[in-house]
């Protein structure tokens, strides 16, 4: 079971992703970016690549698809804010993104 981040891991944590888009959601311990595709088949292909690896981890996003953008939540529902878990998978999300045409 996963931690929440103390204060100082998650400045080095979070800083990389803040970078890549990542922010802070304005009321909650959560990180959400958009992220956009071509169209919607690149945009779901993605998310499927995405859902496997979060199966994966038993880690889930909360996230909502309009055709070609993605918006994604990240938060550890278990510890009731951010963990690793979520930088982790933010990474990964990330990293897919090579995988697919950014639109
Ligand atoms: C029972 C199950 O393992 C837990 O509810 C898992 C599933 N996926 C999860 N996903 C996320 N984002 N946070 C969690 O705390 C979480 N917990």
């Amino acid at each position: 079971m996963s931690e929440r981040l103390s204060e100082e891991t998650r400045k080095t944590v979070l800083a990389p992703l803040f970078s890549t888009g990542w922010a802070m959601v304005e009321d909650r311990d959560a990180i959400v970016k958009t992220f956009k595709f071509n169209d919607f088949a690149d945009a779901f292909g993605w998310m499927t690549r995405a859902a496997i690896w979060a199966e994966k981890w038993n880690h889930h996003p909360e996230w909502e698809n309009v055709y070609n953008k993605v918006i994604v939540t990240l938060t550890t529902h278990d510890v009731d804010g951010l963990s690793s878990l979520d930088a982790k998978l933010a990474r990964k999300m990330d990293g897919l993104m090579g995988e697919v045409k950014a639109g």
